[in-house]
């Protein structure tokens, strides 16, 4: 029997988008093609122009040229603001009034809105809090309901500009694992700016931006293949033999230490040859802040 694999539909593309503010080029020439149930992120350095085209996107403010189409959309439209939700960096919802009055208050500007809030109560733990005033919230607190808000009309896609900055690793948790069921349950699609490398592995693809452009577009697992090599270091006690050893293997002398750039389970084989030879090892994992600093030749914050 034949296994249909279920392709995926695209939901969002963009096609040259380019951002002037007076005449300084912050956006310049991205294109994207983001697929249904996706989790895509936007990694790159503060001003790298992450946030902008966050802007573009979710139609704050228009692209200086470049076309953004969703599901055949553009930002103008009205569907197209039935269709997205958007966690902003700083939140947009009223100080003065109750967190249920806040949701409720953004829940009557959807008549169709599909009625869960009682759930996304539920799931993000805010049952508590409920009748306090936003003001007066943590930030873990506030972030949570401001996620709230963003789903309240059932949105196809997500924007999420820098969900978790700030936010301490309990909140962190927890807002990706009510997500993450999210995503799972629905084809839910979302578009994450962050700093944080752990979440941008998350991602089912990573553009990599730098100075307002596109450098990398690539699944977590290519871009630490091509720009995040895992790496065994070893301190050998005999270097003549180490490079019979090592001849079919990449590696590099510095010192007293070898670099081998070998997979995890070769290595384990690899380790059994060396045993003899070498008086100590380290292993290490490749992880994004290699990919950002092999592409750029600086760290991401
Ligand atoms: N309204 C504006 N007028 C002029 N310059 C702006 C405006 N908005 C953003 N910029 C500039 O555009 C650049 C990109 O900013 P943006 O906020 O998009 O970056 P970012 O990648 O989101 O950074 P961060 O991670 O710090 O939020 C910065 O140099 C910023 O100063």
């Amino acid at each position: 029997m034949s296994v249909v694999k279920e392709v995926s539909k695209m939901l969002l593309t963009v096609k040259d988008l380019t951002k002037k503010f007076n005449h300084k080029i912050v956006v310049n020439n991205i294109n994207l093609s983001i697929n249904q149930g996706d989790l895509v992120a936007f990694l790159g350095p503060n001003g790298a122009g992450k946030s902008t085209t966050i802007n573009m996107l979710t139609g704050i403010i228009p692209p200086t040229t470049g076309i953004i189409k969703l599901d055949g959309l553009q930002p103008s439209s009205t569907q197209y603001h039935q269709k997205i939700g958007v966690v902003f960096q700083n939140s947009v919802l009223d100080n003065e009034l109750t967190v249920k009055e806040n949701l409720l208050s953004r829940q009557k500007m959807y008549r169709n809105s599909v009625d869960k809030l009682d759930d996304w109560i539920d799931k993000f733990a805010l049952q508590s809090i409920l009748n306090q005033k936003y003001g007066v919230l943590s930030g873990g607190q506030k972030r949570r309901v401001d996620i709230v808000r963003a789903l309240i009309h059932d949105p196809e896609l997500l924007f999420l500009d820098e969900p978790t900055t700030g936010l301490d690793i309990q909140t962190r948790k927890l807002i990706w694992k009510v997500l993450s069921d999210l995503r799972k349950e629905t084809k839910l699609t979302i578009v994450l700016t962050t700093h944080y490398l752990e979440e941008a592995e998350l991602a089912d693809f990573v553009y990599v931006i730098d100075h307002g452009q596109v450098i990398a577009a690539d699944t977590v697992n290519n871009l630490k293949q091509n720009f995040a090599q895992d790496v065994l270091t070893i301190y050998p006690s005999d270097m003549m033999k180490i490079s019979q050893i090592l001849s079919d293997y990449k590696y590099q002398i510095d010192g007293q230490q070898v670099a081998i750039f070998v997979q995890q389970y070769q290595a384990i084989d690899l380790l059994n040859k060396l045993k003899p030879v070498i008086n100590s090892f380290e292993y290490r994992r490749g992880n994004m802040d290699d990919i950002f600093l092999n592409l750029t030749g600086k760290g991401v914050e």
